[in-house]
């Protein structure tokens, strides 16, 4: 019988480490885990919310299945160790990964009011203030990721902007390992819809795509829904391309199929607009912009904003500001730190904790 774990003498051991700084690493798998309910699904995994006896922590397991060799696993969860390495206030912690062939499970501080998408969806739009908490949080963690790591996040939306019942708001899901990037991309075509113009044709994007994907995310969180005209996209899961070009999206190179189509998508969207301008209702699923419309309406029509007089001047131009569609024009998170409503936002006294305890 093994012996009975003092969960006491464990934890005050651990704590004593932590004021000692000392870095401690559970080693950790699937058996030293309890599952205690589901958390959510998307971004090509599942979560679930789970006990580690051994130190008696409550966690975030995800659970993500690589369709690859298994190197090509092992090389993930190698390159997942640097998430050790990430500590900041604005990013989810991260306690481990492990393999359960074939699936990489990843175990990470548990943020007990979940994600903005699914906070909004169920309490309505949130609050300007609020708001601002929130591009505080994500402009520091995204200048974080880059200048102390140089990681892209490639991946900011609201299912990936996490909030816990102290009131705090982090980001989680960022594009830490290069394996996992590409295999998603080869198995999940993963169109997500908060992609920046420059990112929908393959030119070459930098942290600069991460700001737009911030930007339609504050107006999405600010109005209760995603920005986008009558789009239907803007669920958390990825949208799937048609299967002929299923798999041929690439985050690098141009692709001689898709902007022939944006093209085509373009002469339709504008004849449906003239159609719809002559009263005629358009029924069904021609009313619904498909995902092909949406990446060729983000690409050639201006920019989503906020309406006018409803929100402060500096939230509207804030927005304006990450949504600027040229990337050589837009700012970067770094030099959006010093906007006036991040500023601003961060000096604010906004009672998060009021906001959060609202919701049971
Ligand atoms: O507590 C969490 N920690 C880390 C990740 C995480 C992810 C979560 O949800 C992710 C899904 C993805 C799409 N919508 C919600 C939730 Cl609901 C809690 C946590």
């Amino acid at each position: 019988e093994a012996e009975p774990v003092n969960y006491h003498s464990k934890l005050s051991e651990q704590l004593a480490n932590l004021e000692l700084g000392i870095e401690y690493k559970l080693d950790l798998k699937n058996e030293d885990l309890t599952t205690l309910s589901e958390l959510g699904a998307g971004n090509g995994g599942t979560v679930t919310k789970v006990l580690h006896e051994k130190s008696g922590t409550v966690m975030a397991k995800k659970v993500v299945f690589i369709d690859a060799k298994p190197t090509v696993r092992k090389q993930i969860l190698r390159e997942l160790q640097i998430l050790h390495e990430c500590n900041s206030k604005y990013i989810v912690s991260f306690y481990g990964a492990y393999l359960s062939e074939p699936h990489i499970c990843m175990c990470m501080e548990f943020m007990d009011k979940g994600s903005l998408d699914a906070i909004y969806k169920k309490y309505g739009p949130i609050p300007p203030e609020v708001c601002g908490k929130i591009a505080v949080a994500v402009v520091h963690g995204l200048t974080y990721l880059y200048d102390e790591h140089r990681i892209i996040h490639r991946d900011v939306k609201p299912s990936n902007i996490l909030v816990n019942g102290m009131g705090q708001i982090k980001i989680c899901d960022f594009g830490v390992s290069g394996e996992l990037i590409n295999s998603i991309a080869d198995t999940f075509v993963g169109t997500s819809t908060y992609m920046s113009p420059e990112r929908i044709q393959g030119d070459q994007y930098s942290v600069k795509s991460d700001v737009w994907s911030l930007g339609v995310s504050v107006i999405e969180v600010a109005l209760g829904r995603f920005p986008f005209a009558d789009g239907e996209g803007g669920s958390d899961d990825e949208d799937d391309l048609p299967a002929d070009l299923a798999g041929t999206l690439s985050p690098t190179k141009p692709n001689p199929h898709l902007s022939a189509r944006l093209d085509g998508a373009a002469a339709k969207d504008k004849a449906k607009r003239r159609k719809s301008r002559s009263g005629v209702s358009l029924e069904g699923s021609s009313a619904q912009m498909s995902i092909l419309d949406l990446l060729q309406h983000i690409v050639n029509e201006p920019p989503p904003k906020l309406p006018e007089g409803k929100f402060p001047k500096e939230m509207e131009e804030f927005v304006n500001i990450c949504l600027v569609k040229d990337p050589a024009k837009r700012q970067t998170p770094k030099e959006l730190t010093r906007h006036k409503y991040v500023v601003d936002s961060e000096a604010a006294k906004v009672d998060l904790l009021g906001w959060v305890t609202a919701m049971n």
